[in-house]
């Protein structure tokens, strides 16, 4: 039934450029717009796609070209579970709230649970976010 995580589907797009999501529940997300001005250099090399509110503060106060998902309760984390599924996801920085239950709690999972198939970096705290980040900053 199974096949292996290494196994990419045939529509895998390759990309020059980072394929970078970025994710932030609300008590998060002050953390995200000052981990995105931090790598703003870098980020502003990348393609980035965010869940709605998170990416409109990624536009609006660090000035990143983001395409924007739904939020996240309206479906947002399962459209970039689907890109990533496909290949179209090189690593996932997902700022979320340990502390506050999510409406979406399935679809939060569903994500995480698809960073793990495919073996998509996926960093869900900022100590872990920079590691990531800085990482593909020195491949850049
Ligand atoms: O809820 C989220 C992730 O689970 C984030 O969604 P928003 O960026 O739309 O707030």
């Amino acid at each position: 039934m199974s096949t292996s995580p290494a196994q990419k589907p045939a529509t895998r797009t390759p990309s020059d450029r980072p394929r970078i999501a970025l994710i932030a529940h609300d008590r998060k997300k002050d953390t995200m717009v000052a981990l995105a001005r931090e790598f703003a250099p870098y980020l502003k090399t990348c393609t980035l796609m965010a869940t709605g509110t998170t990416g409109g503060r990624l536009v609006d106060e660090v000035g990143l070209q983001v395409e924007r998902m739904l939020s996240g309760p309206w479906g947002g984390d399962l459209q970039i579970g689907a890109r990533l599924a496909v290949g179209e996801v090189d690593a996932v920085i997902f700022l979320r709230d340990p502390m506050t239950p999510q409406p979406h709690e399935p679809d939060i999972n569903a994500l995480v649970r698809a960073c793990d198939v495919h073996d998509v970096p996926c960093a869900t705290n900022l100590s872990s976010a920079r590691l990531v980040l800085a990482q593909l900053l020195l491949k850049a």
